[in-house]
């Protein structure tokens, strides 16, 4: 099972607030003492950037976002380095804890280092600055940015200078990622006491820079609640394949596909679960194909079912498969390459029921499943859907037009089915039965090519049949493709393609 560590908890701006709240009036924390600790960090890290830090220029809200860039302009100021303060909305109704914090500065600036402006309009922009500080929204956006707000937006966007957001780019949503109206481009993020889920969702990755992760001192119990978490190597630990005391003991994947002009995708997926050093990949394939096989995988178990003539599985294949299936121990992937021909459709509505091995469905073994309405997964075993986004719509009543909804539909639909969904896109999104989903942080889109899905469901086949968990079987498949990419990326020029990731 997973289990992710602090800094990859994932909240939305209520559980935020929540959280915010119950640390300053069950604790007796103070939100001033939080937003001393926010800004601190993120003044550190900017201190021990690479950032020529001699004047920066500081856009702040009303709000407490606006209060954490001014505490950081206080830290910086201690190191000589000068601020000029903008107010979008003025400086007589900042919160109280930014208010405190305006005066404190100006306390602190003995050699007038500080310049503050009460509005956009007013600011004179003939003066020469090295950095941008983004103070302007945070957690308490929300409406489309107008007026002043999304000028400064524009403004900071067009200056060639290095931006840094507190807590969330402005104009980002905090909950889904989408822009509201323009949006901060940021070079650092600094995600305060949590990372925000809308970092991670549809615009998100775009617009944040790094973020980096700012510890408050909230009790870890009070995060209990989240439920989104982000995937990542540093916390999920790819255990390399050991070889076994014999073939059989290293683990065994049941490949159920390909069909006659789609024996690529089998040839694919089987070799890039070889590849995770498993006991033994064995292709069940109509038997009219198996001279293309006998060519292509020269290193994998071929058992083929039905007649020469047989180029797509039928309903008459069924009692010779599940008699392959009870040789040995092991996993099935079923799918890659399959087809839609309506008779392998019926052998693989037959063949689910009554097949009890743990089973990973891609591809057109996804669409047959679609297809039957009443589907149910026979009980103890366990299954791990790899839909594309076409393929998760197919599973529900209404389109998934953004990544939020995906998100909302993964979890709903993997703990009502009890299963476990990887739901490919940018993110990744690995739902759970509990109801626990995780989240790619990478980019993603060099995978959005043909063959790259049979390639992962070739990954996330190997680590299910070497008898990991299923959510960690899509956490390995996903970060194990990651890997290769980071590999790839540093040591070629050209684009990868899906047999790179093998
Ligand atoms: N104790 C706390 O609550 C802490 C809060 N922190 C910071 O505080 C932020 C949240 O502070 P706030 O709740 O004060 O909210 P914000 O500072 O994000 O902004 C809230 C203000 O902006 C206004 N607003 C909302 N949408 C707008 C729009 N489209 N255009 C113009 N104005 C708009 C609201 O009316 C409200 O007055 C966090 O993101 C984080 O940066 C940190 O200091 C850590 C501790
Ligand atoms: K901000």
């Amino acid at each position: 099972m997973l289990n992710a560590t602090l800094p990859h908890y994932l909240f939305t701006a209520s559980q935020s607030r929540e959280i915010d709240r119950r640390t300053i009036e069950e604790t007796g924390m103070d939100g001033f003492t939080l937003m001393e600790i926010a800004g601190l960090s993120a003044a550190k890290h900017l201190l021990g950037s690479d950032i020529n830090l001699s004047h920066g220029v500081y856009l702040c809200g009303k709000g407490n976002n606006g209060g954490d860039a001014m505490v950081v302009a206080r830290y910086l100021l201690q190191n000589e380095i000068a601020a000029t303060l903008v107010f979008l909305s003025g400086t007589d109704n900042l919160s109280p804890d930014a208010q405190r914090n305006l005066e404190l500065l100006q306390q602190f600036d003995d050699h007038h280092r500080i310049e503050v402006y009460e509005s956009w309009d007013t600011l004179e922009q003939t003066e020469h600055w090295d950095f941008i500080i983004d103070g302007m929204l945070g957690t308490g956006l929300d409406s489309n940015l107008r007026g002043d707000y999304l000028e400064a937006v524009h403004w900071a966007n067009e200056q060639d200078l290095p931006v840094a957001s507190m807590d969330i780019p402005t104009g980002l949503h905090a909950d889904t990622g989408q822009l509201m109206g323009a949006c901060i481009e940021a070079d650092y993020t600094f995600a305060f006491g949590g990372r925000k889920q809308g970092l991670y969702l549809e615009e998100g990755p775009f617009q944040t820079g790094s973020v980096l992760y700012c510890e408050l001192p909230f009790p870890n119990s009070y995060k209990a609640r989240c439920d989104t978490f982000l995937l990542d190597e540093s916390w999920v630990s790819l255990e390399q394949a050991r070889p076994g005391r014999h073939k059989y003991a290293s683990g065994v994947l049941y490949l159920i596909a390909g069909s006659e002009g789609l024996t690529g995708a089998a040839m694919l997926a089987a070799r890039s679960a070889w590849a995770e050093g498993l006991g033994a990949v064995i292709l069940v394939c109509p038997r009219g194909l198996l001279p293309v096989y006998e060519i292509g995988l020269p290193s994998i178990i071929k058992k083929a079912v039905g007649n020469k003539s047989d180029d797509f599985f039928k309903p008459d294949h069924l009692p010779e498969v599940l008699d392959i299936l009870e040789e040995k121990e092991g996993a099935v992937l079923l799918g890659p390459g399959i087809g839609r021909q309506d008779d392998t459709v019926a052998f693989i509505n037959r063949f689910l029921p009554r097949n009890p091995r743990n089973t990973v469905i891609d591809a057109d073994g996804l669409w047959a499943l679609a297809q039957w309405e009443q589907w149910e997964k026979p009980r103890g075993s366990q299954w791990i859907l790899t839909p594309h986004p076409g393929e998760l719509s197919r599973f529900s009543d209404k389109p998934i037009k953004s990544d939020a909804h995906r998100l909302h539909f993964v979890r709903n639909f993997s703990s009502r089915r009890q299963l476990t969904i990887l739901s490919k896109g940018m993110p990744g999104i690995i739902g759970t039965s509990s109801g626990e989903c995780y989240l790619t942080n990478y980019d993603t889109r060099y995978f959005s090519r043909a063959g790259s899905g049979d390639v992962l469901a070739g990954k996330v086949g190997a680590s299910l049949a070497r008898g990991r968990a299923p959510d960690a079987s899509c956490a390995e498949g996903l970060l194990r493709g990651k890997k290769k990419l980071d590999h790839y990326l540093t040591n070629a020029d050209d684009l990868p393609e899906p047999r790179d990731f093998i």
